[in-house]
């Protein structure tokens, strides 16, 4: 535990001495992460240094705004299949559906991902999901304690279960590569840059499989778990689900408001690549420090003392202090996805809000719970009645 250091402190000056300090170093050091890292690998979201800088190139231009734009109507149509679901789900039931929504969201968010990327349909990618769902689970406890002991590389049941499962994943990732066609998708842009990069065959595939992990879990676990939050307190509040009916820019301020009750990641983390002081702070090279984003986004000296409470109007007028609000994390390492993200999120809530009303259901248990990102440990329960409204004009 002695390289390790929490900054549990809500220091938005100390969060943007740390990206500075990220940034200026970004060539020093190649991959600083060890080679068992059984979920990401040397992927973009553990890699550092040139190799960060190297994928970041190659992956970020897939996610800009005009690439984002191009993938709309492959949301709406992996929302469309989760609709029409629930549609015939409810008329079954008579008009009122019982549901637990979290496979149905994660389903919606793989098929958009998997679509949208790899040019592959669901169906393919359906078990590659459910092997890194598993792999999740068993990489994620003891989770952070683990990664700052070192706990994680010794041969103990549930780390060769990982690296079994780390092993599946790694041949189905392959299997996808080579049955896909000329498409323009990013898996295409990182086999271009594998095959560019003079890599050697076993190096070549690691840094495929790697990057295609790292973006299966980015974009597809965060995305569906911020989405089951955010049904979740409109369920709670039927005057914000009103409000999102009449008035689609209001969904921005709810999205807004789920990321900072519920940011899906629990941490930003950053490697000290060279000695530093931070807030006071002497940090050697090499400390890792971790900033938990809730403790600051609940924090009633930068949100005032309605902090704990959902009100998405808080960002109606005043913008958040800069790096105080960090649900997509901050400087040279912020979300490649967040464009990407606010689009699948923006069309599947408002797609659903157009045809339900939602309640939270008695069944609902609260308990938000860290399985290396911060989900609804049992689920969400809605009850869900169809409504009948002029459809708003919705501009992603
Ligand atoms: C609501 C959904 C999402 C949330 C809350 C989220 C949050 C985050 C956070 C907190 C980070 C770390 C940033 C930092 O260290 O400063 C991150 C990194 C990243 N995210 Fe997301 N993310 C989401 C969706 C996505 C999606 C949809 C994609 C891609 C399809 C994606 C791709 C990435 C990548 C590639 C990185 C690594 C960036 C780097 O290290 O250079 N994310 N995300």
């Amino acid at each position: 535990m002695g390289n390790v250091v929490f900054l549990h402190v809500s220091r938005p000056d100390v969060v943007r001495d740390i990206n500075l300090c990220v940034s200026l170093d970004l060539g020093k050091s190649s991959y600083l992460k060890a080679t068992h890292e059984p979920l990401f690998g040397r992927g973009i979201l553990k890699s550092n240094g040139e190799a960060w800088a190297h994928q970041r190139k190659i992956i970020a231009p897939e996610f800009f705004l005009d690439k984002v734009k191009g993938m709309v109507d492959l949301m709406v149509d992996s929302a469309q299949t989760l609709l029409e679901s629930w549609e015939a789900r409810v008329d079954k039931s008579g008009g009122t559906l019982d549901i637990k929504i979290d496979d149905d969201i994660r389903a919606y968010s793989a098929d958009v991902i998997s679509r949208t990327c790899f040019g592959s349909s669901y169906v393919k990618g359906k078990k590659i999901f459910l092997k890194l769902r598993e792999l999740q689970k068993a990489v994620s406890k003891p989770n952070v304690l683990a990664e700052m002991t070192g706990l994680r590389f010794f041969p103990t049941k549930k780390n060769r279960q990982a690296w079994g499962l780390h092993k599946q994943v790694h041949r189905l990732i392959l299997e996808i590569v080579k049955e896909s066609g000329e498409d323009k998708n990013l898996l295409r842009a990182i086999l271009h840059s594998a095959s560019s990069s003079k890599l050697g065959l076993r190096e070549a595939e690691n840094f495929i499989v790697d990057n295609c992990k790292s973006i299966y879990f980015a974009g597809y676990e965060s995305t569906a778990v911020t989405a089951a939050w955010c049904l979740m307190l409109l369920g709670l509040h039927p005057e914000w689900q009103d409000r999102v009916r009449q008035e689609v820019l209001d969904l921005t301020m709810v999205i807004q408001e789920t990321l900072r009750l519920y940011p899906a990641g629990a941490f930003v983390s950053r490697m000290a690549l060279q000695e530093l002081k931070l807030g006071g702070v002497h940090i050697p090279k090499g400390v890792n420090i971790y900033i938990p984003v809730s403790t600051m986004h609940l924090d009633p000296k930068l949100w005032g003392p309605d902090a704990k409470e959902f009100n998405p109007a808080r960002f109606s007028d005043a913008r958040p202090q800069l790096h105080s609000y960090l649900p997509f994390g901050a400087g040279a390492r912020t979300c490649l996805g967040q464009g990407f993200a606010t689009a699948e999120l923006k069309i599947l809530i408002s797609l659903i809000i157009s045809k339900f009303a939602l309640k939270l259901s008695p069944l609902y248990q609260h308990s938000p719970a860290l399985k290396l990102i911060v989900e609804p440990e049992f689920g969400v329960d809605l009850t869900l009645t169809k409504v009948h409204t002029a459809s708003t004009t919705t501009t992603y």
